[in-house]
C-alpha cells in the first residue's frame, strides 16, 4: 500500500518558487494498479519520485506499507527502498554491463549471497521472457526489451511496490501493449502494488483499477476506472476520455440534428449491449436512431462501448426512448456536456 498524506512540494528556483504539488492525498490500495494521469507539468513525476523519496516533499508524509518514509534514517530508508521497485521512461540501464550484470549488480550491493543472486536473475529474466538475452548488452536490445530488463531488475529485489514513471512513453503502440500486459501479469502473479504515471489514457484504460487525474499540482478527480470513464466530471478528465474515442461531431451538423430530436452519448459495460437496445428503441417508440460515432474498447479487460446517437423524434418519444435505454443498463448523457439526461 502507498499513502500520500497532504503532500506539498515547492521547488526553490532563482526566479521564484514553483509549487509542483499542492496538498495531495492519495491511497493506492495493496495489490492494485493505480494510474496517475495529467498533462505535462501537472506534477506527476514529482509525485512518483516522492513515493520512494528520490524527491523529498516540502510538507506531508508518504507511507509504504504503513511505514512513514519521511521519518526514516538514511540507512533505514536505503533498506526500505529495496522494497520499492522503480522503472523509468529512459530505462536507466548500465550500458557497460550485460543483462545479467544489470540485474545482478544491484542485488550484490544489497548483500544478497551469490547463489541467491543467480537464482533470482534466472527466475525474473524468465518472468520477462528474455532468457536468451542474458549475455547481451543494452545497446543490442530494442526499447521494449530494455524495459523488460529494467522490470526484471526491479522484480529481483522482490518489492511489494513498483513505481512506473512514464514507463511506456518511449515505446511504440504494440510494444507499449506488451509491456502493459507484462505489468498486469506481474500484478496478478506476485500481488505487487503498482503506481504508474502517464499522460496517455490508453495506458490507464488498459490496466489500471483506479485512476487519479492531476492538474497544476492537485488531484482534481479520482475514482475507479469505470467511474472515471463513464462519469468524468472535470473538463480535463473529459478531454482525456474523449481523446480515446475521437467522437467529435461537427458543430454545423450538430445544430441541424438538434432541431429534430436529441443527440446523446450512450455508454455500456460488459453484457449490456448498445446496438440491440437501439434497434428495439426504434421498434418500440416513434424515434429514428442514427449512430454518429461509435467504438467498443476494453476497460481493464471488460468490454466498454460508447456511441454518439441522434434520436430523431418528438420530445416525448425521445424521452421515453432514453428511459428505456437506461432501464437496459445503458448510461445515457447529453452529447458533449456529459450531463445526465433526466428523462422522467
Ligand atoms: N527540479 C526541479 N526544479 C524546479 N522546478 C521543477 C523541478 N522538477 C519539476 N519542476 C516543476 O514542477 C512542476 C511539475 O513538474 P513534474 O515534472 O512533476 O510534472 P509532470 O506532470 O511529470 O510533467 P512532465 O510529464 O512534463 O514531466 C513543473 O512546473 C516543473 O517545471
Amino acid at each position: 500500500m502507498i499513502t500520500f498524506e497532504n503532500i506539498s512540494k515547492v521547488y526553490g528556483t532563482k526566479k521564484q518558487p514553483i509549487t509542483a504539488l499542492d496538498d495531495v492525498s492519495l491511497t493506492v490500495k495493496k495489490g492494485t494498479i493505480f494510474g496517475v494521469i495529467g498533462y505535462s507539468g501537472a506534477g506527476k513525476s514529482t509525485l512518483v519520485r516522492i513515493a520512494n523519496l528520490l524527491e523529498r516533499p516540502s510538507d506531508g508524509k508518504v507511507f509504504i506499507d504503513d511505514v512513514d518514509l519521511t521519518t526514516l534514517s538514511k540507512t533505514k530508508l536505503r533498506q526500505k527502498r529495496n522494497n520499492i521497485g522503480m522503472i523509468f521512461q529512459s530505462f536507466n540501464l548500465l550500458q557497460t554491463g550485460t543483462v545479467y550484470e544489470n540485474i545482478a549488480l544491484p542485488l550484490k550491493l544489497t548483500g544478497i549471497p551469490k547463489k541467491e543472486i543467480k537464482e533470482r536473475v534466472k527466475k525474473y529474466i524468465n518472468v520477462v521472457g528474455l532468457e536468451d538475452k542474458l549475455h547481451a548488452y543494452p545497446s543490442q536490445l530494442s526499447g521494449g526489451q530494455k524495459q523488460r530488463v529494467a522490470i526484471a531488475r526491479a522484480l529481483a529485489h522482490e518489492p511489494s511496490v513498483l513505481l512506473c514513471d512514464e514507463a511506456t512513453s518511449a515505446l511504440d503502440p504494440d510494444t507499449t501493449d506488451s509491456i502493459l500486459n507484462l505489468l498486469e501479469q506481474i500484478n496478478n502473479d506476485f500481488g505487487i502494488t503498482i503506481l504508474l504515471i502517464t499522460h496517455e489514457m490508453h495506458v490507464v484504460q488498459k490496466i489500471c483499477h483506479e485512476v487519479a487525474v492531476m492538474e497544476q499540482g492537485k488531484v482534481i478527480e479520482q475514482g475507479s476506472i469505470l467511474n472515471i470513464f463513464t462519469e468524468p466530471k472535470t473538463e480535463t478528465t473529459k478531454r482525456f476520455v474523449h481523446s480515446l474515442f475521437n467522437e467529435q461531431v461537427p458543430e454545423s451538423i450538430l445544430k441541424d440534428l438538434k432541431l429534430d430530436g436529441k443527440v446523446i452519448t450512450m455508454s455500456y459495460v460488459g453484457d449490456a449491449s448498445g446496438d440491440p437496445a437501439l434497434a428495439l428503441v426504434s421498434k418500440k417508440f416513434d424515434v429514428y436512431p442514427s449512430i454518429l460515432s461509435g467504438r467498443i474498447t476494453q476497460l481493464k479487460g471488460e468490454p466498454y462501448g460508447r456511441l454518439v446517437v441522434h434520436l430523431k423524434g418528438s420530445d416525448e418519444e425521445v424521452e421515453l426512448s432514453i428511459n428505456y435505454l437506461k432501464e437496459k443498463g445503458i448510461l445515457v448523457k447529453g452529447y458533449n456536456n456529459e450531463v445526465d439526461i433526466n428523462a422522467s
